[in-house]
């Protein structure tokens, strides 16, 4: 069966490169802005059903995967608008304790399957200098990342500590995936039977 990624992130692409699985692109237009959902869970439970659905629609036989990533830490923190945005969220997971929240929704229309689940992991920052947290934003990292940063890159040395799923901090919860693809298609990433 064909797999679709309805995804414009460049790390979730990677995360399922790495699977060696042949899939396609095709990021779909949902308004991440305009959610009506509350809880974090609900958000990006939420969001990544909706971006699989979209596509799903146009393509009833495949299987479409949709994601969504949000920081949690008293309230959401989603992408940074500007670097004085980047900033102030820095500033505030600097020695702190945050939680990532990361959806899945895999859906196949002409099967009538629709599964959406969510990891959440707890990530603690070390305490950051402003002069570390200017360096950071300098490298450009943090605009197009869920909490102005991004675990697979300098931002690694942000983090002091991981509780959970480092790929569904990165963007996409694999192991989550891969026991999905198994309960609903039997088709099993790692032994690629069913593929
Ligand atoms: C926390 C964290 C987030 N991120 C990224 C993953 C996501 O791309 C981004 C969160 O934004 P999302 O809205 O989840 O995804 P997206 O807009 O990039 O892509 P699409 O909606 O088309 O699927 O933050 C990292 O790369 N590393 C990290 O450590």
């Amino acid at each position: 069966m064909r797999i679709i990624l309805a995804s414009s992130s460049p790390r979730r692409s990677e995360l399922l490169e790495m699977l060696k699985i042949s899939f396609e692109k095709r990021p779909s237009s949902i308004d991440e802005k305009n959610t009506f959902y509350e809880k974090p869970e609900q958000i990006v439970m939420g969001l990544s059903f909706e971006k699989a659905f979209q596509i799903a629609h146009l393509e009833p036989d495949a299987i479409v995967i949709g994601s969504d990533t949000i920081v949690y830490l008293d309230e959401v923190l989603g992408k940074p608008e500007n670097k004085s945005d980047a900033y102030h969220m820095l500033r505030k997971l600097s020695g702190r304790t945050h939680d990532v929240y990361t959806g899945i929704a895999v859906i196949c229309e002409s099967r009538k399957i629709k599964r959406v689940d969510y990891v959440k992991t707890e990530v603690v920052f070390n305490e950051l200098s402003d002069a570390e947290i200017q360096a950071y934003i300098d490298t450009g990292e943090p605009l197009d990342k869920a909490g102005a940063y991004g675990i697979q890159g300098q931002g690694a040395l942000l983090v002091k500590q991981i509780r959970g799923d480092y790929f569904s901090v990165m963007g996409l919860p694999l192991s989550k995936l891969n026991k999905i693809m198994i309960d609903e298609f039997r088709i099993n990433l790692l032994t690629r039977e069913g593929l």
